[in-house]
């Protein structure tokens, strides 16, 4: 288990660099699986959960090549299918929640499709059975063995068909995508999830030769062709990793440029923390915040009432930074109510919040009211154990942030989903260090 080591209140200054998005990056690596031509992607992120799957791409016979420092070609022409049954696959599958997305690709390409349950964050249910519906509706077999929770779909050729998601699930989403681009005819799907991963997806998809329309709607028509060709692919800035910047430079009261965003792409991102009181300027494509000397005022709502900040499928606000968002908001002038409303145990992590001195109400597991101390107490350096990637991360801030000297274990949860995050944060002043 890892461990950062970090000494509080030192001030960042300068320019950072987003990483390429890890969620669009997981998708796009399982759609390599639809064509036996070379897909060559650009701006993958050297992150935990992104070296994975490629290494479960190269177990299943992958041909991988690195073409740049953070450009892969990738051909799938020959691949070792018998390895879906070994207990190695078992291993790899289960690592990270991005595997889940092999199972469409396979299932539209060679007839079958398997995962171990996968892996991920631990915060709260995560079902898959929007992506089996799915399936099944393009008239896969189903099948599910309990005891080694092992799934599995089979299908001779699947058929286009009408579908209404139970609901927008983005994996679920991109499974299903990947599956109905070679169905024979026509696939519609609403109340598709359609994040910027998704529009990613389906842009790619569509040069390979696929023909998705609706793309950026909750309303996709795929009409489905015999054969995929290969394509060159660059992944978007991370949206996430923006935002947990945002963060760091307002709690750090430091001033911060973070470099081609992707202004297009971040949806409502920068307006909600500026609902936090905080200036995030677009200097052409890039973020600046400036150091905010007289701290950050949370703003009401019109009608005077206390500010909700709430997580919704795109165009809403992504769940993945609202525990960044309350965590910004504990050293905010006014108060603010949290509402994660799709996952149950991802606000349990404020107990450590709430240790280092934050005033924070939780309500139940879905709400936590922030009353923010306006920089007018620090918070205290404590121990704590990164229970999963945001939460890890909002840690981080926190202890970027407090007095005194802070301990984070379990850092493998950051390596997760940021790329050298100490090295990163040391060349802007941090004080961190990392403890093997
Ligand atoms: C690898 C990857 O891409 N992971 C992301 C992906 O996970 P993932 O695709 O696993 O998440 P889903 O979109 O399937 O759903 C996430 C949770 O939200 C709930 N839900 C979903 C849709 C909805 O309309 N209402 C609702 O309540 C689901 O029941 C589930 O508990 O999307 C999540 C939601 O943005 C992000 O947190 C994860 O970072
Ligand atoms: C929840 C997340 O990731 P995963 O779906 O991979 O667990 C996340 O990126 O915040």
């Amino acid at each position: 288990m890892g461990t950062f080591r970090i000494e509080g209140g030192a001030k960042l200054s300068g320019e950072i660099t987003p990483q390429g998005a890890k969620n669009e990056a997981l998708q796009i690596l399982c759609a390599v699986l639809l064509t036996d031509q070379t897909v060559t992607i650009h701006n993958i992120p050297n992150i935990i959960d992104v070296n994975k799957l490629i290494k479960l791409l190269e177990n299943l016979g992958v041909n991988i090549r690195k073409v740049g420092t953070s450009s892969f070609s990738f051909k799938a022409n020959n691949l070792n299918l018998d390895y879906l049954q070994s207990e190695q696959f078992k291993e790899d599958g289960k690592g990270l929640r991005g595997s889940i997305m092999i199972v469409g690709p396979l299932l539209a390409r060679f007839g079958k499709g398997y995962i171990p349950k996968p892996g991920g964050d631990k915060i709260g249910r995560r079902r898959l059975d929007t992506h089996f519906e799915g399936f099944i509706k393009l008239g896969a077999e189903f099948r599910y063995n309990k005891e080694e929770y092992f799934y599995g779909v089979e299908a001779k050729k699947l058929k286009g068909t009408y579908m209404l998601l139970d609901e927008a699930s983005v994996t679920g989403t991109a499974n299903i995508v990947m599956a109905a681009v070679l169905a024979e005819g026509t696939t519609t799907i609403y109340n598709a999830a359609c994040e910027p991963y998704l529009q990613q997806l389906c842009t790619m998809l569509n040069q390979m030769g696929a023909k998705i329309s609706g793309v950026g709607s909750n309303l996709l028509t795929i009409e489905g062709v015999e054969s995929l060709g290969g394509t060159d692919h660059t992944v978007l800035p991370d949206m996430i990793e923006i935002g947990s910047w945002i963060g760091m430079a307002a709690m750090t009261k430091s001033e911060l440029t973070i470099k081609n965003v992707g202004w297009p792409h971040l949806g409502v991102i920068p307006n909600v923390f500026r609902k936090l009181g905080i200036t995030v300027e677009k200097r052409g494509d890039d973020i600046y915040i400036p150091e905010h000397v007289d701290g950050y005022e949370v703003q009401n709502f019109i009608d005077g009432s206390v500010l909700t900040i709430s997580d919704a499928p795109w165009p809403g606000f992504t769940p993945d930074l609202l525990s960044i968002i309350l965590t910004v908001a504990t050293q905010a002038r006014g108060s603010v109510l949290i509402h994660q409303k799709m996952f149950e145990s991802r606000l349990f992590f404020v107990d450590k919040l709430i240790d280092m001195g934050a005033k924070i109400i939780l309500c139940d597991p879905h709400r936590a009211t922030v009353i923010g101390h306006d920089f007018k107490s620090s918070l205290k350096s404590t121990v704590m154990t990164s229970p999963d990637i945001r939460a890890g991360v909002s840690l981080l801030i926190a202890a970027l942030s407090a007095k005194g000297t802070s301990t984070i274990h379990n850092i493998e949860q950051i390596d997760r989903g940021y790329q050298n995050i100490d090295g990163r944060l040391k060349a802007i002043g941090a004080h961190i260090v990392r403890l093997d």
